[in-house]
């Protein structure tokens, strides 16, 4: 939210910046999440059920529809009320696009790309990756010094951090994600998909208009597919062509359009983390793996670690108590 509004919704309560707005935020999304990864038994039969709310669910999305499109109306009316030199916000960049093309970016084209693609579908994707991908490190400590040692390596000036551009030189680091995204795909039955038209697809008939989920997780888990396919061996992707075997970000015309974006922000964070702290878990046992319901697939169980800043911390930290960054 911070990129989309300047605003910080996360974190304690002395680190937001509105803490009743932020609450009220996060009711919101988890609400929104919730209801995404909800079976509605309406899709199945809509005539009958949808006549009389079989379940209250439609009444809820209304509500729910109304209240987040009110937060989104008055953070979009804040930033239009604001002097725009003080501002670099996305809304600030889509209200600018409103100004050279009032016609197509309307106030309501705008809530659909802040709440759709920016915060459904691009944020927690990226943050359940991420934190499936710190598990499976404190989960096996020799894949973490393995990766630590390569950005050691390619990284060798001790006061330089990793950059978006040294994410494509750190083929393990590329590794470990897309083993998180084999065994944790964030999306893991991608978005429900609707036939145009009659079709055959493994062998089944399909009738024009029907709901086709892919088991993406299934399919990642395939023994047909991959070796030792339950395990968590990154080693697996130093085979040439095993990633394009993932469908974690689907495949074809509907495919995500923000992978390119999710690759690079996943991989700087999680090389940040890694290159700047020293991970261990909290306690002897292994972290709880069990995956939660809803549309992202979240952990059961948060995920909980200690880290200790490494060298490259502390010297950056203290370059920047002097002044020198
Ligand atoms: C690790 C992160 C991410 C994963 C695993 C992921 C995965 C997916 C999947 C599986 C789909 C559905 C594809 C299908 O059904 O064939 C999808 C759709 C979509 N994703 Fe992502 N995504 C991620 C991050 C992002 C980001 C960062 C953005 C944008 C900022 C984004 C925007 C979208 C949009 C707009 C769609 C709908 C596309 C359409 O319906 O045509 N995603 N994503």
């Amino acid at each position: 939210m911070r990129m989309i509004s300047g605003k910080r919704y996360y974190g304690n309560d002395g680190d937001v910046t509105d803490v009743e707005e932020a609450k009220q935020f996060r009711k919101l999304i988890k609400e929104l999440l919730g209801y995404g990864g909800a079976n509605n038994p309406e899709d199945f039969m809509p005539t009958l059920l949808k006549l009389i709310d079989f379940n209250g669910v439609t009444k809820k999305l209304r509500s729910l529809a109304k209240r987040m499109d009110a937060l989104l109306q008055g953070l979009i009316e804040e930033h239009r009320n604001k002097n725009k030199e003080e501002s670099n916000t996305m809304i600030d960049h889509l209200l600018s696009l409103q100004h050279a093309d009032p016609q197509y970016y309307t106030d309501q084209i705008i809530k659909g790309l802040l709440l759709q693609v920016l915060l459904l579908a691009g944020t927690d994707t990226s943050a359940v990756t991420l934190e499936w991908a710190m598990s499976n490190l404190l989960n096996h400590p020799e894949v973490l010094k393995k990766a630590r040692d390569e950005l050691d390596q390619h990284i060798r000036k001790e006061d330089s951090l990793i950059d978006e551009p040294d994410i494509t030189k750190l083929p393990y680091l590329q590794s470990i994600i897309n083993e998180t995204l084999r065994l944790f795909p964030a999306a893991p039955l991608l978005v429900p998909h609707l036939s145009s038209d009659d079709c055959t697809i493994g062998g089944y008939d399909l009738p024009r208009d029907t709901i086709l989920l892919v088991n993406a997780w299934a399919i990642h888990r395939d023994p047909n597919l991959w070796t030792d396919p339950m395990s968590f061996k990154p080693e697996r992707f130093e085979c040439p062509g095993e990633a394009n075997k993932l469908i974690s970000f689907g495949l074809g015309r509907r495919s995500c359009p923000g992978m390119g974006l999710a690759q690079r922000t996943v991989g700087l964070t999680l090389g940040s983390l890694i290159q700047c702290f020293d991970w261990e878990r909290v306690g002897e046992e292994e972290i709880d793996m069990t995956e939660g319901k809803g549309v992202t697939m979240p952990k059961v169980i948060p995920l909980e670690a200690m880290c200790k800043p490494r060298p490259v911390m502390r010297k950056i930290t203290s370059m920047e108590a002097l002044g020198n960054i």
